[in-house]
């Protein structure tokens, strides 16, 4: 549905230039959740910015729906901008207005018919749980309340893809999984497309279905949030998951360096993330373990756990051909 070709992006600053995206090839399916991840500068708002046209592409062409937009201007951005709604990390709203004229403002911009505003504005607001909130103002709400007010603004032209410029980095915890949870849901329940920029991969975890890495405007790494996710490969991936786990790189290093035999990370997905397995392997093999690292958890609805061991004595390979058969993927930790 978006199709990055070749896009560079550069900024004039004084005499100089800031190259903020490099060549970027990306393409994103229609109906998909698709996650953005990278450090503050890598490029994440240029790109999400594109695809609106707020920043105009400096080369390359960006397609959607196979045309080329890159050059549109006048009606044809006009249009291109009502069927993709934007939120943001500090909500945007219009302090001066309420709730409802927050909602009903690009319905206004669009010249809707008095009633049909009032109507749209009603269901939009009753979908995200603040129907009885109309009237108040936005300084009345809390971080995640202003967050579904942007959200419920953002589908009133009914668009068909929604940028997301991290909209959740304001809120606490639990209001960010809940703010996710409405994503999820609008994303499944209406085929809209989302597209997500974030600097924490517990967001993508939770709620993409796929994932590009930036690292100073260039791609590094992209493909399905599992793959991603359990088995990162670029320095930048590796970290930002390390991060999510809460674990810090040089500790994690110096632990293993400390553990005897040979190490090992199995990653257990879906089903097999609740089979007892180690302890029936180790008794066949003979092999003994001691446990390095673990964590068991979800991404989007999909059980995992990932284990470090390090196994000493017995038939190693027995044992490792063990988890393989049961679907449990090996990977050697140097
Ligand atoms: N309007 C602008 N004029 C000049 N330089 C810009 C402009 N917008 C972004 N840049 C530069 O382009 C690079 C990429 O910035 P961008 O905001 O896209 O990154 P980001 O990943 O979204 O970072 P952050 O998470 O801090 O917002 C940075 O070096 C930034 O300073």
């Amino acid at each position: 549905m978006i199709e990055f070709d070749g896009i560079h992006k550069h900024y004039r600053v004084g005499g100089g230039e800031v190259r903020a995206l490099h060549a970027l090839d990306l393409g994103i399916a229609r109906g998909e959740v698709f996650g953005v991840i990278g450090h503050s500068g890598a490029g994440k708002s240029t790109l999400l910015r594109t695809i609106n046209l707020i920043e105009r592409p400096s080369g390359g062409r960006l397609l959607i729906d196979g045309e080329d937009i890159s050059g549109l201007d006048g009606d044809g951005l006009r249009a291109l901008r009502r069927r993709i709604g934007m939120i943001f990390q500090h909500f945007n709203l219009l302090g001066s207005k309420t709730v409802a004229q927050n909602v009903a403002f690009p319905l206004r911009l669009a010249g809707r018919p008095r009633a049909e505003i009032a109507r749209r504005v009603g269901e939009l607001l009753e979908r995200v749980g603040l129907a009885t909130r109309a009237d108040t103002y936005p300084a009345q709400l809390s971080g995640g309340q202003k967050q579904r007010v942007g959200i419920a603004r953002a589908r009133a032209c009914a668009p068909d893809i929604l940028l997301c410029d991290e909209a959740t980095s304001a809120l606490d915890p639990e209001t960010t999984a809940s703010v996710l949870q409405l994503l999820g849901e609008l994303n499944r329940e209406l085929g809209l497309t989302i597209v997500l920029i974030t600097h924490e991969m517990d967001v993508i975890r939770r709620v993409c279905d796929r994932v590009a890495v930036l690292d100073a405007g260039h791609l590094v790494e992209s493909g399905a949030v599992a793959d991603v996710f359990l088995h990162p490969r670029h320095p930048t991936t590796r970290r930002f998951v390390l991060e999510a786990e809460h674990v810090d790189e040089r500790e994690r290093r110096a632990d293993l360096a400390r553990a005897n035999g040979r190490i090992v990370r199995l990653t257990f997905r879906g089903e097999a993330t609740y089979a007892p397995l180690l302890g029936s392997v180790a008794r066949a093999s003979g092999v003994d373990y001691s446990i390095l690292a673990g964590r068991i958890d979800r991404i989007k609805d999909t059980p995992y756990g990932q284990l470090t061991l390090a196994l000493v004595g017995g038939d190693i390979e027995r044992a490792l051909r063990a988890f393989a058969e049961a679907d449990v993927q090996v990977e050697g930790v140097a």
